[in-house]
């Protein structure tokens, strides 16, 4: 293995081996012993008809449901945030049915997000008008989803789970500060096939479990597969992150957005001392 990759791999917490069901155990006590730790009495969590928070939610129910067994007081909020109508508003529906959250909110970011955006363009529509204006507005959907769940959270005495795990931590590939922003991460460190392996053991339907991963957020490119963006496969990000060897090329893209994002798993920059 390169030198660089298994810098990479120890870096974002990827573990050697995998089993779904300790890993299952140990994250759901995580959940619970944080909640417990920072007597915050909720958890919530943003669910987008994806494999990512519906494992997150899935999670986060047991942690719950545990935590009321020992008597602790704790529920866990899920939150819809469709802008208008959502493609796949129905996989989100089935993920909430699959995930029985003990609350659900939902909130229409569009009215907001939108507000932001045209505010924005009357002053400087040079900036972010254009062929990249969907791309744009598409970060600003993403910290609107952020906005929202720590509004929820604030009120809830909650924490935000954020759905961060190693593949995407990789590439970078999240917005600054939107779903990038969160209090507990308790996918870190997995691939996206173990997120997958997590969802099956935790028995979620397998059409949802193998769903194309798919960030949403172009309005003029609905659905877009992230594979799409990435240029190379989910299958390539994994495989690099289990310390295989990858074709070059595949290598190359993941070794250039893995260093162009470093700011984005930092905290911000100070000066130097
Ligand atoms: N070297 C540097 N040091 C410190 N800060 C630096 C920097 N370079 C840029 N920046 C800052 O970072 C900003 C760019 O980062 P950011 O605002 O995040 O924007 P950016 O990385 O350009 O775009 C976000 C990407 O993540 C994808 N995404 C977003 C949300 C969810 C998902 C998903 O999978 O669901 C995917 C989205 O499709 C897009 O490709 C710059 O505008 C600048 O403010
Ligand atoms: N439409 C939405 N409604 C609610 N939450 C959303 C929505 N879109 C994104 N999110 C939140 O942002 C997170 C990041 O999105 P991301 O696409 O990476 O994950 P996912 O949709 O759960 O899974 P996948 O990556 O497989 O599509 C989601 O896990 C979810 O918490
Ligand atoms: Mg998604």
């Amino acid at each position: 293995m390169l030198d660089e990759q298994s810098r990479i791999i120890r870096e974002l917490g990827v573990a050697e081996s995998f089993d779904a069901e300790s890993e299952a155990d140990r994250r759901t006590a995580f959940l619970e012993d944080y909640v417990r730790a920072s007597s915050m009495r909720a958890l919530v969590l943003g669910i987008s008809g994806g494999v990512d928070s519906l494992t997150a939610g899935m999670l986060a129910q047991r942690a719950v449901l545990r935590l009321r067994e020992r008597g602790c007081d704790a529920e866990f909020i899920a939150v819809r945030l469709p802008y208008g109508v959502q493609a796949d508003e129905a996989d989100a529906r089935r993920s909430l049915d699959v995930i029985g959250p003990d609350r659900t909110v939902t909130v229409d970011i569009k009215p907001a997000a939108d507000a932001m955006m045209a505010e924005v363009r009357r002053e400087a529509d040079d900036l972010v008008s254009g062929e990249r204006m969907h791309f744009h507005l598409g970060n600003i959907k993403a910290r609107q989803r952020m906005i929202a769940q720590y509004a929820i959270a604030g009120g809830a005495r909650g924490l935000v789970i954020g759905t961060d795990h190693a593949a995407e931590a990789l590439m970078g590939f999240f917005t600054k500060f939107g779903d990038g922003a969160a209090d507990v991460v308790p996918l870190a460190g997995l691939n996206k096939r173990r997120v997958r392996a997590l969802a099956r053991h935790l028995g979620a339907p397998e059409d949802l479990v193998f769903k194309v991963p798919t960030a949403d957020l172009e309005s003029d490119a609905p659905l877009k597969p992230d594979e799409d963006v990435y240029g190379v496969t989910y299958d390539e990000i994994d495989d690099f992150l289990e310390g295989r060897r990858i074709g070059q090329d595949a290598l190359q893209r993941i070794l250039s957005a893995f260093r162009t994002t470093a700011h984005k798993r930092a905290l911000p920059a100070p000066p130097s001392a």
